[in-house]
């Protein structure tokens, strides 16, 4: 494992903090769930059918020993959570919506997080990004001065760090969410050791086309200057202008980053999921996310493509953010 994330588990380790995963028949959480259990690193609790859970976790050798299981069916502070949900979405649930919501494993698992009894969740590798995130936009909502969130993956190779987003939530942000999503995702990036220079990222580098969607990008640009970062950054500029030192000279020779850039904003949610999962599959970089910015409480998401390592280090991430 990379000193990137042997640095978080020994952070993690001595707090300890419990992590829902609702997906408690999933061979890759049960794998992880029991590993992160057994080196005392965090609580998990699984959420499932104890049986079923208990059984397949027999039948493929992993002890849940220190694993806790919870069945919403049989969860004795049911009734609490079904108030509790009620009275968070104000009008927009009743409480019958909340019964049927909650024997959901990501609803039951968001209101876990939302009600203190778990620290931080992790789910998707058996559900799509909406189901997933859907219960933490209506429940754990934004913190305060973030309007959106989004969903930003660590592109790690070796020594090499990069934070990617937003490749998981906004299909077509504004020129407004983009320059929100520069500012939290340099906060990611510093979170992970990595000095952040954004680059606002485009198919046009400093006017070489022109089009509605260079335009959004050249905005969010200079609504990013207004907001004054304490980060350097540049844009709209081609992902070769961002990166490389000899093209950015060429391109964009006035440019802050100088073709060093970090921190990669794409300019839609076409650009990003396409983009890390090429830089990914094709470039041979572990992409662990998307960690989801911006959220009161951690609550994160993973690809259906994952490994048991990716949802053990994204665990990592998420118990970190609990900290
Ligand atoms: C994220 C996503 C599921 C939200 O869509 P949705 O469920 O239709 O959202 P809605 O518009 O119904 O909004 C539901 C709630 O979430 C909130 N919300 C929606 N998008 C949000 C965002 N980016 N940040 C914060 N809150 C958001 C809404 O304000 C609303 O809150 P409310 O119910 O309290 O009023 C949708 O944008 C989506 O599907 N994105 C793409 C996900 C994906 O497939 N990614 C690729 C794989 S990673
Ligand atoms: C992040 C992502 O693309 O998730 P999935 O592969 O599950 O759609």
């Amino acid at each position: 494992m990379s000193d990137l994330f042997l640095d978080l588990k020994n952070k993690v380790q001595q707090a300890n903090p419990i992590i829902v995963f609702p997906e408690g028949t999933d061979e890759r959480i049960l794998e992880a769930a029991s590993r992160l259990a057994s080196e005392k690193v965090l609580q998990p609790i699984l959420v499932g059918n104890v049986s079923e859970v208990e059984g397949l976790a027999g039948k493929l050798g992993h002890d849940l020993s220190g694993v806790q299981i919870l069945d919403p069916k049989e969860y004795e502070g049911f009734d609490e959570l079904v108030a509790a949900f009620v009275e968070r979405r104000k009008g927009k649930a009743t409480e019958e919506q909340a019964r049927k919501a909650l024997l959901d494993g990501n609803y039951f698992g968001t209101m876990l997080v939302f009600t203190g009894k778990a620290h931080g969740l992790v789910s998707g590798a058996a559900h799509s990004t909406a189901d997933t995130v859907r219960p933490a936009l209506q429940i754990i909502k934004t913190k305060e001065g973030v309007k959106k969130t989004s969903g930003a993956f660590i592109m790690v190779k070796g020594d090499e760090k990069y934070v990617f987003a937003d490749c998981a939530i906004n299909i077509s942000p504004s020129s407004q969410d983009l320059a929100e999503s520069a500012v939290v995702s340099a906060h990611t990036a510093r979170v992970f050791g990595i000095d952040p220079k954004v680059a606002l990222l485009s198919f046009s580098t400093k006017g070489s086309a022109n089009s509605p969607e260079t335009e959004k990008v050249v905005e969010a640009t200079k609504l990013l200057a207004d907001m004054n970062p304490d980060f350097p950054f540049d844009g709209e500029l081609q992902f070769d202008a961002a990166f490389v030192p000899s093209v950015a000279q060429k391109k964009a020779p006035d440019s802050l980053i100088k073709g060093e850039a970090n921190v990669f904003l794409f300019p839609s949610l076409e650009a990003g999921n396409i983009g890390y999962k090429m830089v990914q599959r094709l470039g041979g970089y572990e992409a662990i996310g998307p960690i989801l910015q911006g959220l009161n409480m951690p609550v994160n998401d993973l690809s259906r493509g994952c490994n048991a390592e990716d949802v053990y280090k994204l665990a990592l991430i998420t118990a970190m953010q609990a900290l």
